[in-house]
């Protein structure tokens, strides 16, 4: 594995607390620091975003539960064509990203808590103790810490400040419980997960106790990901980028687990509803340019991209992924 020395990259954490209790001026003044990180980096970090660590802690612990099943236990929910379900190890390769030729499987296994009420979606769910009810809550606190966000983004981008709200009222996200086991060596373009950015609007990673994330900055050096106890990492992703013609970053990340324990992952990938149509927003614009990006619905580009990654979407065909 190619870690580098670099020193880390200064990345400011934007605390969320005045903008969350409503103090007068928060939501402008946070919007205008969340534009700069957008437009330079597209990693940021939260703090003070109103999610307790309980809560974090405890969905870790349901990751951890879930994946010490037996196999067999796992594979009887295995993932659906709407991607709920069990992921087996090595079951997605990240053939989407622009970033690198992934061509080995991704050394982790996952779980997919989907959103009730999403097309297609009817949740399945373990026996291991409190797993529903504990990653229900989970989803839903960051799925409304996600859509609080929202009118940040708006005045980010001088679009007003309700601008998302229904574009992004019944997301099309989903709660991603991975386990990447230890791996002495890995082989050449081989990874826990590969190099690649997300799908997302936005991204919500928390903390992790066993380090492994690597961002790469923008002149091409791997960093380790600094690890902020308190804090949400919140990652734009490419629906974002595309949906602001370029200009807010999604950063190349990729993780590893060369450490002697289990690592768990608890990302939240936050999406706009099925229907919304990413199309270059009103204020990204260029005079006298086409648009980088062409127009798709959220479910559309979802269907591509799980068309891509994911072997059992893959060997299904493209119908099966646009469920
Ligand atoms: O394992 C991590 O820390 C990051 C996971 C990730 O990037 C992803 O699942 O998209
Ligand atoms: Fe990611």
């Amino acid at each position: 594995m190619s870690t580098s020395n670099a020193p880390s990259t200064d990345i400011p954490v934007i605390d969320l607390g005045p903008y969350l209790a409503g103090e007068e001026g928060a939501l402008e003044r946070i919007a205008l620091q969340l534009r700069k990180n957008c437009e330079t980096v597209g990693f940021l970090y939260i703090s003070n975003h109103g999610v307790s660590q309980e809560l974090i802690d405890r969905t870790f612990a349901a990751a951890a539960a879930f994946h010490a099943q037996p196999l067999e236990k796992k594979m009887e929910l295995k993932v659906d064509n709407a991607m709920q379900g069990y992921l087996p190890m090595r079951g997605s390769t990240t053939r989407t990203s622009t970033i690198n030729t992934n061509n080995k499987p991704n050394e982790n296994e996952a779980f997919f808590v989907k959103g009730e009420g999403q097309p297609g979606v009817t949740n399945r769910w373990p026996n291991t103790p409190g797993f529903k009810d504990t990653t229900q809550a989970y989803y839903a606190a960051l799925e409304a810490l996600a859509q609080r966000m929202l009118p940040l983004y708006a005045r980010a981008l001088d679009l007003s400040a309700d601008y998302f709200d229904t574009k992004c009222d019944h997301p099309f996200s989903s709660l991603r419980l991975s386990h990447y086991p230890p791996v002495k060596e890995y082989a050449e373009n081989q990874f826990g997960i590969a190099p690649h950015t997300d799908s997302t609007f936005i991204t919500l990673l928390a903390q992790n106790k066993v380090p492994g994330l690597q961002i790469r900055r923008r002149d091409g050096v791997w960093i380790d990901a600094p690890v902020i106890e308190g804090t949400f990492i919140v990652n734009t992703g490419d629906t974002l980028h595309r949906w602001t013609n370029g200009r807010f970053l999604s950063t190349p990340h990729r993780a590893f687990n060369i450490s002697d324990q289990p690592r768990y992952a608890i990302p939240y990938f936050f999406h706009p509803n099925a229907e919304t149509l990413i199309e270059c927003l009103p204020t990204c614009r260029v005079e006298g340019e086409e648009p980088r990006f062409p127009p798709m619905t959220m479910g559309d580009y979802m269907a591509w991209f799980r068309g891509k990654n994911y072997d059992h979407l893959r060997k299904a065909g493209p119908a099966a992924a646009a469920e």
